[in-house]
């Protein structure tokens, strides 16, 4: 059985919106990065999973259990921060924290203490008075603090400063170290690259690719730039490799050309500037967005 399993799962909301046919699934113990760009669907299918929405067609199930039927059991149980956090404003993040807890029947506060530490979050301050990132690490705080097996995160480094996301990184990574079924929805490939075991992403309502990011990894192509001191040098080797781009005296390319070949023909021109990396996740999928993000 699947930890997480979605399964054609449908909800047409008319004009081309809504999901489609969306399916995948999480094994136990797995960190999954659920991408795609603005309106692609990430939080329609997130609130099926959390038994917020009544599938069209099609079913989400979470440990067996039906999300939608048995919804009150999935909300109590999953670990949970939604992309759009709707807090009581007049309680300050002390208040709401046990609240949450008293809600969730969670009897020890250890964990959110460590949490609250972590984040170095203030809850003394009333909610309605918190910065966007603020309320973003009281949603962490709640959607960990019940240390629940299963967490689903929607979005969740949005507001978020580059400091306070990385130590998110590494809180991510050591739930997973805990054994935690994590399911993750980002626009973020860097995030996604840093934590997750597997990518599936999502495009108008329809899952586009799903891949182990290890697979992705092994499977990347090279990426060069080539300044060439003379622009006449540049349309030469444009010829060598017709794959290439060029701009002016500028070469880009991308590919499995076999590095001491490509090294060996550059060699043989007067070079001004050359970068080698690996492709980055996002120019990997690029494609599947279509050159959107
Ligand atoms: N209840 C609804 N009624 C009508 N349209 C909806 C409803 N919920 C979502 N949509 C539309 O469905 C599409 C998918 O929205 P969704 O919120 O799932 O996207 P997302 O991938 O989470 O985007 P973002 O990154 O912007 O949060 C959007 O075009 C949205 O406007």
């Amino acid at each position: 059985m699947k930890t997480i399993e979605v399964t054609g799962l449908t909800k047409d909301y008319g004009n081309g919106k809504g999901i489609f046919d969306v399916s995948f699934s999480v094994d136990k113990g797995e960190v999954v990065g659920f991408l795609g760009a603005n309106g692609a669907g990430k939080t329609s299918t997130i609130r099926h999973l959390m038994g917020f929405s009544k599938p069209e067609s099609g079913k989400a199930s979470i440990m067996g259990k039906d999300c939608f039927k048995d919804a009150s059991l999935i909300q109590e149980n999953i670990g949970y921060l939604p992309g759009e956090i709707a807090f009581m404003d007049n309680m300050t993040g002390h208040e709401f924290i046990k609240f949450m807890a008293d809600m969730k029947k969670i009897k020890d506060s250890s964990m959110a203490d460590r949490l609250i530490k972590y984040l170095e979050l203030d809850t003394s301050v009333r909610i309605k008075k918190m910065s966007k990132g603020m309320k973003q690490k009281l949603g962490i705080v709640i959607a960990f603090m019940q240390d629940a097996p299963i967490l689903i995160l929607d979005e969740p480094t949005s507001g978020l400063d580059p400091l306070m996301q990385n130590k998110f990184v590494e809180l991510i990574k050591k739930s997973k170290e805990n054994g935690k079924t994590i399911l993750m929805s980002s626009h973020i490939f860097e995030e996604v690259e840093n934590t997750c075991d597997r990518i599936v992403m999502i495009k108008n309502g329809k899952i586009v690719a799903d891949r182990d990011l290890e697979i992705i990894r092994n499977d990347r192509n090279k990426h060069y730039e080539i300044i060439f001191a003379e622009k006449n040098d540049a349309e030469i080797f444009k010829k060598r490799y017709p794959e290439s781009k060029i701009d002016e005296n500028r070469i880009i390319m991308t590919g499995k050309d076999d590095i001491n070949r490509v090294i060996k023909d550059i060699s043989e021109y007067k070079i001004e500037d050359i970068t080698i990396r690996h492709q980055t996740l996002e120019e990997v999928f690029m494609k599947y967005y279509g050159g959107e993000k």
